[in-house]
């Protein structure tokens, strides 16, 4: 990423939003890569804390408990900058969460269902997608929480032929024009000052 881009971002977090499958993990850490940002994985921190698999918490305690962990995670995460957060599917749900997440940018990378069933076809760690018709699981996740993840600063349309590293190029490139107001005119004031870029 450009020293622009950098400044232009100002540290604020990057946080990674869509379905199972959306391509939150490997896209959040390739962009992470590219910005000179942290990665973390709110999965993948729940996994590490707890010591269990998502499938195994969420027999165990309950997608209720599980979810409470997401947002426990969620908070904490969102006292760090200069991260690029790769969120679990269902972290649209709790209201809670977006006062989080509206500390940052929000991307919601919307991938259509034949392509995320394509990608989990192998896949036997979501638990949402055990021992269920998949196709009509996901068609009724993505019915049920669509209005939610439209509501993300950016939308990336993802299609078949585009590989992580041309949607992660996608994602820097969106992101000046959907930069808050605050941030663009703090930036305005930096160049009048003549310390710009
Ligand atoms: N653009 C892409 N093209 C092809 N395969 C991809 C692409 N992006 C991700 N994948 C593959 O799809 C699978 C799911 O990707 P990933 O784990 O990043 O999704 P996720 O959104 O983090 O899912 P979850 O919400 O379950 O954590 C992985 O096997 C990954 O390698
Ligand atoms: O879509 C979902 O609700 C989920 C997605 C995954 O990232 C995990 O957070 C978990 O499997 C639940
Ligand atoms: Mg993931």
């Amino acid at each position: 990423m450009t020293k622009i881009d950098e400044y232009l971002l100002k540290g604020i977090n990057l946080y990674l939003i869509g379905m199972a499958g959306s391509g939150k993990t490997t896209v959040g850490r390739l962009l992470a890569q590219q910005m000179g940002y942290g990665f973390l994985d709110t999965d993948e921190v729940i996994v590490k804390a707890t010591g269990k698999t998502i499938s195994q918490l969420f027999a165990e305690v309950g997608e209720g408990a599980f979810r409470q962990l997401e947002s426990d995670v969620l908070a904490q995460v969102c006292s760090y900058t200069k991260l690029s957060v790769a969120t679990g599917g269902g972290i649209i749900l709790r209201r809670e969460n977006w006062s989080y997440l509206h500390h940052g940018l929000i991307v919601w990378l919307d991938v259509p269902v034949e392509i995320l069933l394509k990608r989990l076809e192998e896949d036997t760690t979501r638990p949402l997608l055990q021992d269920t018709d998949r196709n009509l699981k996901m068609r009724s996740l993505l019915e049920q929480r669509q209005s939610l993840y439209a509501q993300a600063d950016l939308q990336i349309t993802v299609t078949e032929d585009q590989t992580p590293e041309q949607i992660a190029k996608r994602v820097l490139e969106a992101i000046p024009g959907v930069l808050k107001e605050e941030y663009r005119s703090q930036n305005s004031e930096f160049r009048s000052n003549g310390m710009g870029i």
